[in-house]
C-alpha cells in the first residue's frame, strides 16, 4: 500500500479589486472578486515542505492588482490575461483557473442625468467568468448569478404522481419565481464578451417571460434551448434555479377571501432545479468546469 498525493491546486481566493477609469471627467469603475488557482507539479511542497515550485498566493494577489492598473476590460478578458500569465510563468505550472465575479454599479441620476462620479450598487445580480488554461487548451465560461425573476401568471404545475406523502394541490395558475444562476461555455476565446453576455442575459429573461411554464424544469430547458438557438458561440449552458415558492395566504380567519392576491414568499425550503442544455455535436470539455461547484 502506498499513500500518494491526489489532485491539488492552490491560489488566492476572493481578491477584491475596484478599478477606476479617470481618463475623462466622466469616471467609470469595475468592481471585481478574483480567485486564482494554479495546477501543476506541486508535490514537493505537499510531501516535503519544499516551496521551490510555489508561486506564492501573495504574488498571485499582487498580479491581480498590477494587471488591473492599465484597465480591466471584460471579466472574461481579464481572466484570460491572468490565466495565461500564471500558466506561462514557470515550466512546472501546467494550468491555471481564474474565476471572476463582477458587481454592477449604476450612475446616480441627478436632475435626470447620470452623475459623473457617483454610483449606486446595481443589486444582488452578479456577472461571472471562469477561464481555464490547461496545457494547450483554453476555455471560457461566462455566467451570471442571482438574476431574480418572477411571473405572476403563465405557470402551472399538475400531473405529478401522488404517493402517501403527496399533499401538494395541483395548480393551473401560480406565481413562478427563481434566482437564476447560469454558466455557459463558449466555443471560442476570441469573442466580444460584453456583447455576448448582454445578449445571452436578454435571451434568458425573454425565454423565462414568454414560456408558458408547466414546471420550472420546463422553463429551465426552454431558457437553455433559446440561448443555444440564438447564440452559436455558446457550446453548452448549465443552470441552477431555486423554486422560490409563493403560497396563497388563508385569510378566512379574518372573514376575507383571497382571490389570488396575497401570498407568503417563503424563503426555505425551496425546490432546487438544475440542469444542462447542450449541443450534441460539440465535444465536452469537463476541464472547463473543474473546480466550479454548484451544478450537477
Ligand atoms: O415546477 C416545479 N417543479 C417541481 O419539481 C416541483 N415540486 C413541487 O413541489 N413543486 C414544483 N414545481
Amino acid at each position: 500500500m502506498a499513500i500518494v498525493l491526489g489532485p491539488n491546486q492552490y491560489g488566492k481566493a476572493e481578491v477584491r479589486v475596484v478599478a477606476v477609469d479617470r481618463s475623462t471627467p466622466r469616471h467609470s469603475l469595475v468592481d471585481l472578486n478574483v480567485s486564482s488557482s494554479l495546477r501543476g507539479d506541486f508535490s514537493a511542497a505537499h510531501i516535503a515542505g519544499d516551496n521551490a515550485h510555489v508561486l506564492t498566493t501573495d504574488a498571485q494577489k499582487n498580479t491581480v492588482f498590477a494587471f488591473a492598473r492599465d484597465g480591466v476590460g471584460s471579466p472574461e478578458a481579464f481572466g484570460l490575461r491572468l490565466a495565461r500569465h500564471f500558466a506561462g510563468s514557470y515550466g512546472w505550472i501546467t494550468g491555471a483557473r481564474v474565476a471572476v465575479e463582477s458587481y454592477g454599479w449604476e450612475r446616480i441620476a441627478v436632475g435626470g442625468t447620470g452623475h459623473d462620479h457617483s454610483f449606486r450598487k446595481a443589486g444582488a445580480e452578479v456577472r461571472t467568468a471562469v477561464v481555464t488554461v490547461d496545457g494547450d487548451e483554453t476555455h471560457v465560461l461566462a455566467g451570471l448569478g442571482d438574476l431574480v425573476v418572477l411571473k405572476t401568471t403563465g405557470s402551472e404545475f399538475w400531473g405529478f404522481p401522488r404517493d402517501r406523502y403527496t399533499t401538494l394541490a395541483e395548480t393551473r395558475d401560480r406565481i413562478l419565481a427563481t434566482a437564476v444562476t447560469a454558466r455557459w461555455r463558449y466555443t471560442d476565446i476570441d469573442l466580444d464578451f460584453d456583447a455576448l453576455f448582454c445578449g445571452v442575459r436578454t435571451t434568458l429573461l425573454e425565454a423565462f417571460a414568454s414560456t408558458h411554464s408547466l414546471a420550472l424544469q420546463q422553463s429551465l430547458y426552454a431558457m437553455g434551448e433559446a440561448v443555444l438557438q440564438q447564440w452559436p458561440d455558446v457550446a453548452e449552458i448549465r443552470m441552477s434555479m431555486p423554486n422560490r415558492h409563493h403560497f396563497l395566504v388563508d385569510l378566512s380567519a379574518f372573514g376575507l377571501d383571497n382571490p389570488d392576491a396575497v401570498y407568503h414568499a417563503d424563503d426555505r425550503p425551496y425546490g432546487l432545479i438544475e440542469g444542462a442544455v447542450l449541443r450534441d455535436d460539440v465535444p465536452p470539455a469537463e476541464v472547463a468546469w473543474q473546480g466550479t461547484p454548484g451544478f450537477c
